[in-house]
This record gives C-alpha cells, structure tokens and sequence, in this order.
C-alpha cells in the first residue's frame, strides 16, 4: 500500500438524470483517521458516501482506495479490498442467529482471501470459526444474544450485530452511515464508545455520516461540512465546531450549544 491517504476522492461529479447533486467533491481519509460528512438533509452526504463505496456511479472525477484507482469497481469489490460498510437501516440476516449472522460474514471473509475451498453449504462451520464469532460478539457486548434469531433482536442491537458483520470482514476502513440512526440517545452513547475502541484496538479508519453532533464530535477527528453539493468548510472537529459560517447554515444555536 502506498504512504498517502487511505481513501481519496478527488473532484467528485456525481448526477441524477440531469441533477447534478455532487459539484466536484475532493477529500482525503489518512490511515487510521475519522472522518464525519455532515450538511443539511439533502446537502449531498448519502450520494457522496454512496460514490465512495462504489454503490452508483461518477460522472466525473476518480476514488482512490489504498493506492489504487477504484473508480470503475463496483461495491462487492470495494468491499473485498478493504472498504466495510454499515447502511441506516441494518442488513443482518434476520432469520439467523446473532452467531449465525457472524459466521456467515466469517466464511465470506475467508472466501473472499481465497482459504475457504467447496460448496458455502458446508454443513458445519470449524470450531475456530465458531470461537473467532464468539469473541465478536463479545466484543460488542452482544455475548448474551447469541442464539437469539436476529428479527428478535431490538434496533440497537441490529445496528451492533451488523458493525460485527463488517468487522468479520477485517476492513481496513468503516463506513458508518448514520450509525446512530433510530437509537434512544443511551443506545447512542454506547455505540459511540464502541466505534471509539474499534479504533484504538484496530487503528481503522472511519468514513461517517451522522446528524447527532455528540456523536460526530465524540467520535471524528476531522469533519467535512457539505452543502448543496459542494463542501463549505472542513477541518478539525474544533476548527468546524467553532466556523462561523458552519454555524450559520448547519448546526443553528441550539444544536451548537447542545455539542459544545
Ligand atoms: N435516487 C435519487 N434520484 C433523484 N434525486 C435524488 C436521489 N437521491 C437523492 N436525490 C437528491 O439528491 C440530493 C442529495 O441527496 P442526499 O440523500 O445525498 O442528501 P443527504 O445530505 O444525505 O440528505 P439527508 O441528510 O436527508 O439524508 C437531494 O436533493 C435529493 O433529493
């Protein structure tokens, strides 16, 4: 991998039919760095996270992942090569148990490098695979739910099985969209804490967009503020929190004082 971002987009066009709602969007994510794209409902972010991963084209422009041009690849392979994605509304297996779930993301990993031979019908998964989706599990304090079918499961813990899929990949970025959507505001705060330690035991980077500014500022490093399609401020989290102009058309006096 070479020495420069992880993840780097470089003058983004990206339109629907004739809307042209990315205007030539460039940012950079550094190995190991948090990144929060915020703006207003319809500002771009949900596109622009969308070009990043590959799940709708460019019109113009490039993504680089790692060193390599990845404009023309599509998700799945984005993913194969590193890029673990979470949506606002979770994609578990809602028929299968919480350790069910978690050794299928297992397998697909294994698969994905090659080391799982034969037909996905296996009809056992081995011990070791079984121990590693243990340990997940555990991690995301998710242990006691293991044998519970995933449609049982409340919201919250939805959103945690499926931060355990993407990390049964062993991505090398996460790409959080809106990882709080829907959560009571406790629910929040742990799962803030959770993505904070992911990043201190897997030094991964993280791409997120979010409208709870406690967790942004709990959680990013660096904060890209979009608005009709074009970026209007970026820098650190203290740098943006304290912009005036970030102030006038984003956060509002009240969603400040409650962050601040
Ligand atoms: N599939 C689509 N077809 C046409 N227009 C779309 C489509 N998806 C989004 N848009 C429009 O593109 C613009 C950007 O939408 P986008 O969802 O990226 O914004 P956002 O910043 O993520 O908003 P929110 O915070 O409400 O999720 C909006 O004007 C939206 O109406």
């Amino acid at each position: 991998m070479s020495n420069g971002p992880l993840l780097q987009a470089k003058d983004l066009r990206v339109s629907y039919g004739n809307f042209e709602v990315i205007k030539g969007v460039s940012l950079a994510v550094q190995p190991g760095e948090a990144l929060a794209i915020i703006g207003p409902n319809g500002a771009g972010k949900t596109t622009m996270f969308k070009a990043l991963t590959g799940e709708i084209d460019c019109r113009a422009g490039q993504v680089m992942f790692c060193g390599a041009d990845v404009t023309a690849k599509p998700a799945h392979l984005r993913t194969a090569a590193g890029m673990g994605r979470t949506f606002q509304v979770s994609r578990v297996f809602l028929d299968l148990t919480a350790i069910d779930n978690v050794i299928v993301a297992l397998e697909s990993r294994d698969r994905n490098r090659g080391q799982r031979k034969g037909p996905w019908w296996r009809a056992a998964p081995a011990a070791a695979l079984i121990s590693e989706a243990d340990r997940l599990l555990a991690h995301l304090h998710l242990g006691h739910l293991r044998d519970e079918v995933a449609a049982t499961i409340s919201h919250g813990d939805k959103k945690r099985l499926e931060l355990a899929l993407t990390l049964a990949l062993e991505p090398k970025i996460l790409m959080l969209d809106e990882p709080t959507a829907g959560m009571a505001p406790a629910d929040r705060m742990q799962i803030s804490e959770m993505i904070r330690s992911i990043r201190r035991d897997h030094g991964v980077s993280v791409v997120m967009t979010e409208h709870d500014m406690d967790v942004i500022f709990s959680i990013a490093d660096s904060v890209v503020v979009m608005n009709y399609g074009e970026i209007i401020a970026a820098g650190t989290v203290d740098e943006v929190r304290n912009s005036q102009i970030v102030r006038d058309v984003y956060l509002g006096k009240d969603m400040y004082h409650a962050a601040g």
